[in-house]
């Protein structure tokens, strides 16, 4: 549910028509209707003026720019808030946390602290991340087209700093070929070239990071649309200290994919296509998102991945400088 905002067409016949006092009144009415609401995110007052949203679940009332975009929120049926959600993701973790148990042995092998994590340790329910945890974290979100170079700079990066590489499609892949209840729902989605739901990939990178015990994470591929990016901000706590951008044209992501030749359902050109327009209509918006938080650093992808490489290393010791 959102709030009553004036049309433009409303506010400028009301501008018209009222008095200032008449206006003064009516903006009286509403605060006295809405002057107890506080939002749910940030604590601070109603605006008449500004775009509100109420949890259909608990029936929170928050700011828009706190939560959602107002677009975004109009193409929605149910609005679930941020702690709603958290809820979904604990049920759901409760659902399938044994398929995920057999995922993370693979997942955990993957980011090569198997040695660090024992058995029983897995098979523990994870717990919330802990606020000594969050705050020592460092974050770095690799994002870019399909194709752009991603997971081969990752690599390079893990090989000459030292971070957990997490990559989303491969902890999807891992569902997948665990066989788990999601396995099918995820492999069909990614043949479409679709994302999926963000409250299944939010809890595979939860479980990773939490398993981990690593401090310095490398999160490949991910937010890839707003809904993943408020996910991650407001129910995993994740900020990215940087984001490092691979900019690449789509004609020379496209060459990429259709010579990867790993065997990947998606690297064809009619599911490529189809991830192009995902990635140029959701994912492109969270890029510019953190551009306004200052948080980019766009590197040249086209160019030969040592040269790509060379950018990428001068970022992060700028990040590691104190
Ligand atoms: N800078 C580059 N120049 C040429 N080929 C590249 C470059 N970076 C990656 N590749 C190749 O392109 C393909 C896609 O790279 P990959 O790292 O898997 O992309 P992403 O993880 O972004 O989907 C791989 O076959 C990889 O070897
Ligand atoms: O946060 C994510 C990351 C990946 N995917 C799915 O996994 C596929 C492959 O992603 P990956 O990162 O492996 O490859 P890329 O598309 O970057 O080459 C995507 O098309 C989506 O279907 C997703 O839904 N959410």
């Amino acid at each position: 549910m959102m709030n009553d905002l004036p049309t433009i067409l409303k506010l400028l016949s009301e501008q018209a028509a009222a008095s200032k006092d008449e206006e003064e009144g009516l903006e009286e009415e509403d605060e006295e209707e809405h002057g107890e609401t506080l939002c749910g995110a940030c604590g601070e007052n109603y605006a008449t003026y500004e775009f509100w949203i109420c949890c259909d679940m608990c029936e929170k009332w928050f700011h828009g720019k706190c939560i959602i975009t107002q677009a975004r929120a109009e193409h929605i049926k149910q609005y679930k808030c941020p702690s709603c959600t958290n809820e979904k993701l604990n049920s759901l973790n409760r659902v399938i946390k044994a398929p995920f148990v057999s995922t993370f042995a693979q997942v955990i092998a993957r980011c090569a602290v198997m040695e660090t994590t024992t058995r029983d340790e897995q098979l523990q329910a994870p717990k919330e991340l802990s606020e000594n945890f969050s705050n020592e974290r460092r974050i770095v979100y690799v994002l870019g087209g399909p194709g752009s170079g991603k997971g081969t700079q990752c690599s390079k990066i893990v090989q000459h700093f030292g971070f957990c590489h997490l990559n989303v499609g491969d902890l999807l892949q891992a569902e997948v070929e665990s066989g788990s209840e999601y396995g099918k729902m995820i492999q069909d989605l990614k043949k479409e070239g679709k994302l999926v739901p963000s409250d299944v990939v939010g809890k595979l990178l939860q479980q990773a990071m939490e398993r981990s015990n690593k401090k310095k994470f490398l999160i490949d591929g991910f937010p890839r649309n707003e809904e993943n990016r408020v996910l991650a901000e407001n129910v995993l706590k994740i900020e990215p200290d940087l984001v490092l951008f691979l900019d690449c044209s789509e004609g020379e992501m496209t060459r990429r994919l259709l010579n990867r030749n790993q065997g990947r359902v998606d690297d064809n050109i009619d599911t490529i296509k189809k991830r192009l327009k995902v990635y140029a209509e959701s994912t492109l918006p969270v890029i510019d998102y953190y551009c306004t938080k200052g948080k980019v650093r766009k590197i040249d992808g086209e160019k030969s991945i040592d040269e790509v490489f060379q950018e990428v290393k001068g970022v992060l010791e700028e990040l590691d400088k104190p």
